[in-house]
């Protein structure tokens, strides 16, 4: 993508690929218009007008009877002349108008190349970019809310705020080096100060409500644990509504991880059922299992961690509540299974339980799980959608909090610095100053055609 020019004329297919009513064929750049009264033998298109018309190859053969729709720069999406064929569905049809297009002179669009014209031309900044190419893939409505968010510019604005305090205090501290002191107000240090810590403030949080929403737009993930036997592949299968994994009474019959998708209230989530975790296996296989268990706790968003209500707690499951102890951070249900047997564990060992048995139902185990999404979806804090994003946001700062002691001890110079580095990161997130190579990899990421 870097041997990019912005002269040439792109072409791809918009809609998905597969049966559907209707499929739309985006063309932009300059020749878009020429191409289109081409294939339409039409003499004008209005822009911004749905024109019905058939569409011809460069044979001269009739291929469809579609609606045309120009967009005359710089009011498009990429701020270039597009043209826009909705023909009728299916891909026979879109790769014939494409073909044909290509015929008279456009070449293919690379993945985001689209979106990545809209950016050039400052159409979007790529927090806009990033929204577009995430809300194609959200899994759950709540994903599609927080990024319609980011669509209308919400990190930008935060953004710009931020943006707009640096270069305050990059300007202030400039005039305090080449001024003597007494000329500069003198309550300039606080109010730099005070920005500072305002600014500190605001990027922690934010880094906080990001981290913990993190799961809403992959999936959260849910790690069953337990020692061997206690029934967390039935808990699986049972959870998906169908027999997913084997189950079996002989301890140590799930020796891989298995992940699957489920929806639980609105969200949508990925269960991750694990190898029974015990205290010494010589089995090589079972040993890995174990090890891929104490990853899937790593991972998780929930860990529900599953006991045997009908056997006494033994070292094993001693082992597990002290795993839990050092996951604490965690999200964790603890459930005694198997209830509808004779109940045999000794519950002052463990606190703050539900009783359930796959068995029979599981809907308490559900609630307590649609619960905690619930709440690590209803937050109204800004949120950071991408890694580069959450990268960013770290390493300005970073920087602020190295400007501090500068700052303090009157070293204007180094703070100046730290905070000019903080201005760069925190730019990276919607206009970087110079960073190419970021952008390739960025829009590289994009599905085909936008
Ligand atoms: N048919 C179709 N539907 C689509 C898109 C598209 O490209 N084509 N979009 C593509 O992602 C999204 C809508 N995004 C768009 C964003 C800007 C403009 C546009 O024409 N902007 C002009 C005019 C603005 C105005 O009229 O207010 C501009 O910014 O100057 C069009 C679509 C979703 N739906
Ligand atoms: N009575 C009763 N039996 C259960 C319950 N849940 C699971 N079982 C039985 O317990 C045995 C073990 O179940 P699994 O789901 O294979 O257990 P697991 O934890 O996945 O076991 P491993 O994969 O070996 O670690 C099976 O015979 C199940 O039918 C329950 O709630 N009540
Ligand atoms: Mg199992």
């Amino acid at each position: 993508m870097s041997e990019y020019t912005l002269d040439d004329t792109i072409v791809a297919i918009a809609t998905a690929s597969g049966i559907g009513s209707i499929s739309i064929v985006r063309v932009s750049g300059e020749k878009a218009l020429e191409i289109a009264l081409k294939i339409s033998k039409k003499d004008s298109l209005k822009p911004r007008f749905a024109t019905l018309s058939y569409l011809h190859n460069t044979n001269d053969e009739l291929i469809d009877e579609a609606l045309i729709i120009y967009f005359k720069a710089p009011f498009s999406f990429t701020g270039e002349d597009i043209v826009e064929f909705q023909c009728h569905g299916g891909i026979a049809i879109a790769n014939l108008v494409v073909d044909t297009v290509l015929d008279f002179g456009a070449r293919m669009a690379n993945a985001g190349e689209f979106s990545k014209r809209a950016f050039l031309n400052n159409k979007i900044d790529l927090s806009k970019a990033e929204a577009i190419s995430k809300i194609i893939e959200a899994k759950s409505s709540d994903a599609v809310k927080l990024l319609a968010r980011q669509l209308k510019g919400e990190l930008k604005d935060f953004v710009e705020d931020i943006r707009e305090d640096l270069l305050f205090m990059l300007a202030y501290t400039e005039v305090s080096i080449d001024y003597a002191e007494e000329d500069l107000p003198t309550d300039i240090f606080e109010k730099i100060n005070q920005k500072i810590e305002n600014i500190t403030i605001k990027l922690s949080n934010t880094l906080d409500a990001s981290r913990r929403r993190e799961g809403m737009l992959s999936g959260f993930k849910v790690a069953i644990i337990g020692k061997p036997n206690v029934g967390k592949s039935s808990l699986l299968n049972k959870l998906l509504n169908y027999d997913r994994a084997i189950i079996s009474d002989i301890a140590g019959t799930t020796r891989d991880t298995i992940e699957e998708s489920v929806k639980i209230g609105t969200h949508i989530i990925k269960i991750v059922d694990t190898a029974g975790i015990r205290e010494n296996t010589s089995d090589v296989i079972e040993q890995i299992g174990i090890e891929k268990s104490i990853q899937a706790i790593n991972e998780a968003d929930i860990v529900v961690a599953l006991f045997d209500n009908s056997k006494i707690c033994d070292d094993e499951d001693e082992k597990i509540l002290n795993l839990l102890n050092d996951n604490s951070d965690k999200n964790i249900i603890k459930v005694l299974n198997k209830s509808d047997l004779e109940n045999s564990f000794d519950k002052s060992r463990i606190i703050d339980f539900i009783e359930i048995s796959t068995k029979d139902n599981i809907n308490l185990l559900i609630k307590k799980v649609e619960k905690i999404l619930d709440e690590n979806t209803q937050e109204d804090e800004l949120t950071l959608v991408s890694k580069r994003q959450i990268k960013s946001v770290e390493n300005c700062l970073e920087n602020i909090n190295l400007s501090k002691n500068p700052l303090h001890s009157g070293e204007l110079e180094f703070f100046a610095h730290f905070i000019t580095e903080a201005l760069y990161e925190i730019s990276n997130i919607t206009r970087p100053y110079e960073n190419d190579e970021m952008l390739d990899v960025m829009f590289g990421e994009f599905c085909l055609g936008k």
